[in-house]
């Protein structure tokens, strides 16, 4: 298999489990050597790390709430300490408590912007001012969603912070463009993991997610390894302010 990472540093936000441990392991197998972040989940953090290094590659976890700014610095920091420098970030952090509109409480949504957006805004100036002081480029990808794109009844405080992911791309591709950082988002469309494992419990709301999928299935976090392995490497090398769809078909399935 080409290595399309090879000899490069990942860090991955949110990555003890789900779509962030599956980018960071899919980092690994391209040659990367990558430093994690987790939250609460240390087993998983430490079983990414043993996945990381099974492969040949050095793993680093550091724990650290994303809503806090100062876990920002503070993972970049631990993750240059401990590789010598950051080429790839992927913001990946995230959170979807599901509630009704109506009566959000406010706490609710407050935590939901502080995680996913807020977080997700000082992660990626943080790793943006090692990689401008390190002076040899670098890759950003923020892992967004098909919800950037369209609604949810259940996800009012949600899909806001998907589409600020999927903007904040766009402008950071603007204002890092001249240091040779590229920054892209990743869509993805419902991918099976624990952020909707209570919410698709019901089984015929699975079955109506499911059926809009032209490929005929929901996602894994793997599916989403491979786009955010193309958008860290130099395949990509003039793709910046995109986003890619890695929904199975299911944003443009009307009819
Ligand atoms: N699963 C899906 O259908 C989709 C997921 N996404 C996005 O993918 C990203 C990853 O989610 P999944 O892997 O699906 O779910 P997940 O729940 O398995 O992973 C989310 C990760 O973020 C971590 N996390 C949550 N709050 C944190 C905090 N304050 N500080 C540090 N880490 C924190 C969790 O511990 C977990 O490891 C999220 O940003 C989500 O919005 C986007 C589209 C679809
Ligand atoms: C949590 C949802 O099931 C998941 O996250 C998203 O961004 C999409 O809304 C997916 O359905």
């Amino acid at each position: 298999m080409t290595r399309l990472l090879e000899g490069k540093t990942v860090l991955v936000t949110g990555a003890s489990a789900g779509i962030g441990r599956a980018a960071a392991i899919g980092a690994a197998r391209h040659g990367a050597d990558v430093a994690i972040n987790f939250s609460r989940d240390t087993a998983g953090a430490e079983a990414a790390v043993k996945e990381i290094e099974a492969l040949g590659q050095r793993g680093l976890a550091v724990q650290g709430d994303v809503s806090d700014p100062e876990t920002a610095t503070a993972f970049v920091k631990a993750a240059t300490d401990a590789f010598g420098k950051v080429d790839v970030f992927v913001n990946n952090a995230g959170i979807c408590p599901f509630h009704a509109f109506l009566d959000m409480p406010v706490e609710t949504f407050e935590r939901t912007m502080r995680v996913n957006l807020h977080g997700a805004y000082f992660m990626v100036q943080a790793a943006a001012n090692q990689m401008v002081n390190q002076g040899h480029g670098g890759a950003i990808i923020a892992v967004s969603s098909i919800s950037a794109l369209v609604g949810g009844e259940y996800q009012t405080h949600y899909t806001p912070t998907k589409a600020g992911l999927h903007s904040l791309m766009q402008s950071t591709a603007i204002a890092l463009g001249r240091h040779g950082i590229r920054c892209n988002s990743v869509l993805p469309g419902t991918i099976l993991t624990d952020i909707n494992k209570d919410d698709l419990a019901d089984q015929e709301k699975r079955d109506r997610m499911a059926a809009r999928v032209p490929l005929g299935r929901l996602g894994e976090p793997d599916d989403l390894a491979g786009p955010i392995v193309f958008l860290a490497s130099d395949l990509a090398k003039y793709v910046t302010g995109a986003s890619l769809l890695v929904d199975g078909g299911a944003y443009v399935n009307l009819q």
